[in-house]
């Protein structure tokens, strides 16, 4: 019984601690569930998918007026699972709320069969996908990006098995084009071992996906692992922010792709992550996606606190960097889902029950984007709503100066040659900007890091046409056209995505001083001043040392955040700074 008011406690939680659905049942303050988390979400969402549907049903069939225990929430659960469940209702025969249902049995086949009707679906397989389009809303408008992970399968044995009835288009526009059919598919040009699939299909459901043989990963999100493109020469590889793990799992995957036959991987992938609940995710996912024998996993550890100069990093050739973000290139594929409720008998519109504040507010996001600007979605996906303008640029500067602090933290590794540096936020102060400033450091100009010019990157970057702002690169072309972007709404099918790499010649250290911008002027006046090194990777900020500014900037992120990933262990909780050992989880 549990099951069905768990989900419905869930599902009814004001929106104020809310959080999308994931976070609402993963989140922290969940642990006392006595039904496993994955069956409620399961329950939650689908019924929410199909609320439109069963409030008709419900509705029609005076449910509520005759079976006075069902609240609308459980009727919408328990019909659901009724109707629409292999299983049926999953309490005992004899339980009173299953039995409050199946007493009106006929009755509420027959009201599916008329809602299907209505929406002139010849089966209830054609409404499924009417409802799972309609229930997409923005989303829809989206592929279903899908990572095959190279790991566990390869492309070709995929488009075998999992994708065998799938019709191969030329471009993710016809996927788009293409909705209604589910079965649609395109190999993307870009990145290797990728996929676009029509969004209706529910490749949760595939074995392929429950094993870890691919991954949903967007497009965007795989191009910082892939523009690394860690080569046997650049030895180990970091990646220092790496919850749920989606970059981490990509660029193992490629490390291990570039061993020979039957060579064994001599070189590691070190993940940090500092947020201990996050790092139990990414625990796992990279355990499901089999890179456990390449990857070393620093729990709950805090990249900033690891010492560049430690001999377990001596071999470190590269590093992705992928920090906390405003987040506002993110789709809206994990927001909380709209429930449709039966009315309650008797119930008078005066005192009809309040409406979700998250659905009054999606509407509202979705009138003007004046409003989308000032939503922030932070590392679990919660959305937080910036009230001014004023607030929001307090939040860009804070969020932009630990975005740095941490670029110019991966300059220092002695022996790295390549950083990458991504978000998934469209504002210039989180991307071109940090770029410009990095390259202007003290730490860059010492230690000879420049931008990885265009003509530098591997094909498929230097193929993908959006590149960086102009303006936002100071008018450096150079500049603008070595940066990555990607827009949510330009019928690519892809999220806001920014990223730029950075290379630096063997050979350079500490004493060698070069202008990483190649002495060209940039426009970001007064930059060099407001932003300097102290040459051990801190930044100085005007006349302060980086360190407390830092430290204020990352706390203020955290209240701000996300996570370009678009998935949850006893955490070591190491963290001190300075030792050798990392606290790798093997
Ligand atoms: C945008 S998410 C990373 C997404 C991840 N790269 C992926 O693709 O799956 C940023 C992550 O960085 C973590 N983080 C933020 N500051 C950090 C720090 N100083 N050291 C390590 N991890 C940090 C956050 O907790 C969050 O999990």
């Amino acid at each position: 019984m549990s099951l069905y008011y768990e989900t419905a406690d869930i599902l009814s939680a004001p929106s104020s601690t809310g959080g999308n659905l994931k976070t609402r049942l993963f989140g922290k303050k969940n642990k006392h569930l006595k039904s496993p988390p994955p069956q409620i979400y399961a329950l939650a969402s689908e019924t929410c998918k199909w609320s439109a549907v069963l409030k008709e049903v419900i509705d029609s069939s005076e449910l509520l007026r005759h079976e006075r225990k069902l609240t609308p929430l459980l009727a919408l659960l328990l019909v659901h699972d009724f109707l629409l469940s292999r299983k049926g209702i999953a309490l005992p025969a004899s339980h009173g709320l299953r039995a409050a249902v199946e007493r009106h049995k006929a009755r509420l086949a027959a009201e599916l069969t008329r809602a299907r009707l209505r929406r002139k679906a010849p089966s209830v397989e054609a409404l499924r996908h009417l409802v799972t389009a309609e229930a997409l809303g923005d989303a829809g408008l989206y592929p279903r990006w899908v990572r095959v992970n190279t790991f566990k399968t390869t492309l070709q044995d995929q488009l075998d098995t999992t994708f065998k009835d799938f019709a191969q288009v030329e471009s993710v526009r016809a996927i788009l084009t293409g909705l209604t059919k589910a079965k649609l598919l395109y190999v993307d040009e870009h990145v290797p071992n990728l996929l676009a699939l029509s969004p209706t299909f529910e490749i949760t459901k595939t074995q392929a996906y429950i094993s870890g043989a691919v991954i949903l990963q967007d497009k965007a999100s795989c191009f910082p692992a892939y523009l690394l493109d860690p080569q046997p020469g650049d030895g180990d590889i970091i990646d220092s922010c790496s919850a749920p793990g989606n970059k981490t799992t990509h660029v193992a995957a490629i490390v291990r792709s570039r061993l020979t036959d039957g060579e064994e991987c001599e070189r590691k992938v070190y993940a940090f992550e500092k947020d201990q609940y996050r790092a139990r995710t990414l625990e796992k996912m990279v355990n499901l996606a089999g890179a456990q024998t390449i990857t070393r996993m620093s729990l709950g550890r805090d990249f900033l606190k690891v010492d560049p100069s430690a001999p377990l990093y001596g071999n470190v050739g590269a590093l992705l960097l992928d920090p906390s973000c405003s987040g506002s290139g993110i789709i809206g594929r994990d927001a909380m889902p709209t429930i449709h409720l039966p009315e309650e008998p008797g119930l008078s519109s005066a005192k009809k029950p309040p409406v979700d504040k998250n659905r009054k507010r999606k509407r509202e996001d979705d009138t003007t984007n004046e409003v989308r600007r000032q939503i922030l979605v932070d590392d679990d996906g919660q959305e937080l709503i910036v009230s001014s303008e004023k607030e929001m640029k307090m939040r860009l500067e804070a969020l932009s100066s630990f975005q740095l602090t941490l670029l110019l933290h991966a300059f220092t590794f002695p022996m790295a040659r390549k950083v990458t540096y991504s978000t998934c936020s469209i504002h210039a102060e989180e991307n071109e900007q940090v770029v410009l400033k990095a390259l202007q450091s003290e730490v860059a100009l010492k230690r000879g890091w420049r931008v990885m010019k265009r003509d530098q990157q591997i094909q498929g970057m230097r193929e993908w046409p959006v590149r960086g702002s102009l303006e936002a690169s100071g008018w450096d072309e150079e500049i603008a056209d070595a940066c990555i972007r990607s827009y949510k709404d330009d019928g690519r099918g892809v999220m806001g995505f920014f990223v730029a790499g950075f290379v630096r010649e063997a050979g350079l250290g500490g004493e060698e001083k070069r202008s990483a911008l190649g002495n060209k002027k940039s426009g970001l006046k007064g930059a060099e001043d407001r932003y300097s090194s102290n040459g051990n990777g801190h930044l100085l900020n005007g006349s302060k040392a980086g360190s407390t500014d830092l430290k204020d900037a990352s706390n203020k992120t955290n209240n701000g955040l996300s996570d370009t990933s678009g998935s949850h262990i006893e955490i070591n909780a190491d963290g001190e700074d300075g030792e050798e050992w990392g606290g790798f989880a093997d």
